[in-house]
């Protein structure tokens, strides 16, 4: 499977640097392709170097802008355009999308992943990993939305949460 992950491009502290090298590990021994920035910067960095270690094939997408940047040892470099571009890039070369601890940039691509979700223009399984509940804010502020109205469909069909690596990657199965 081709798994698109999104996560932070910053040095972070064992709370979450812990879980992302147990994910990149768990997907490359699973026989997984890590589709992702293309960075090694972060949790980014740590998922690629992790997978790759564990045998997964590595699918980075850039952008131009940050293509002097890009992470070394990928089996396929994509550079876009811009970041509207690689957002479409990160979820068309995706099965299934797992979303990490991360900041602006990572809200932005699993919001707009949903968002595309809602509107049935892919049924791809989304999983966001709640580390140390980092998550915690977003669900319930969904789990709102569904409650008042606010979602056109169930949410547990458009976004699923997984409390550690192996369950985000058991749900993606189904
Ligand atoms: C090499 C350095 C920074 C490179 N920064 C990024 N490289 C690749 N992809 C990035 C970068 N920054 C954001 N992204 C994308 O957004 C997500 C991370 O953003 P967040 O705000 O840190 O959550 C990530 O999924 C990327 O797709 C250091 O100089």
């Amino acid at each position: 499977m081709n798994i698109t992950v999104f996560c932070s491009a910053n040095a972070l502290d064992e709370r979450y640097t812990a879980p992302a090298r147990d994910f990149g590990r768990l997907l490359g021994a699973q026989g997984h392709t890590l589709v992702w920035g293309g960075s090694h910067a972060g949790l980014m960095g740590i998922v690629a170097d992790e997978a790759k270690a564990a045998g997964a094939k590595l699918v980075g997408i850039s952008v131009e802008l940050l293509s002097h940047k890009a992470y070394q040892g990928a089996d396929e470099l994509v550079t876009t355009g811009d970041l509207a571009e690689r957002k479409a890039v990160l979820l068309a070369r995706a099965d299934a999308v797992v979303v990490l601890a991360g900041g602006l940039g990572t809200l932005d691509e699993v919001t707009e992943v949903i968002e595309l979700k809602k509107h049935g223009l892919h049924v791809k399984p989304i999983v966001l990993l709640d580390t140390e509940g980092f998550y915690e804010g977003l669900r319930v502020q969904l789990a709102r939305m569904e409650a008042e109205g606010f979602l056109p469909r169930p949410l547990d069909e458009l976004v699923r949460f997984a409390a550690d690596p192996a369950e985000a990657l058991a749900l993606l199965e189904g």
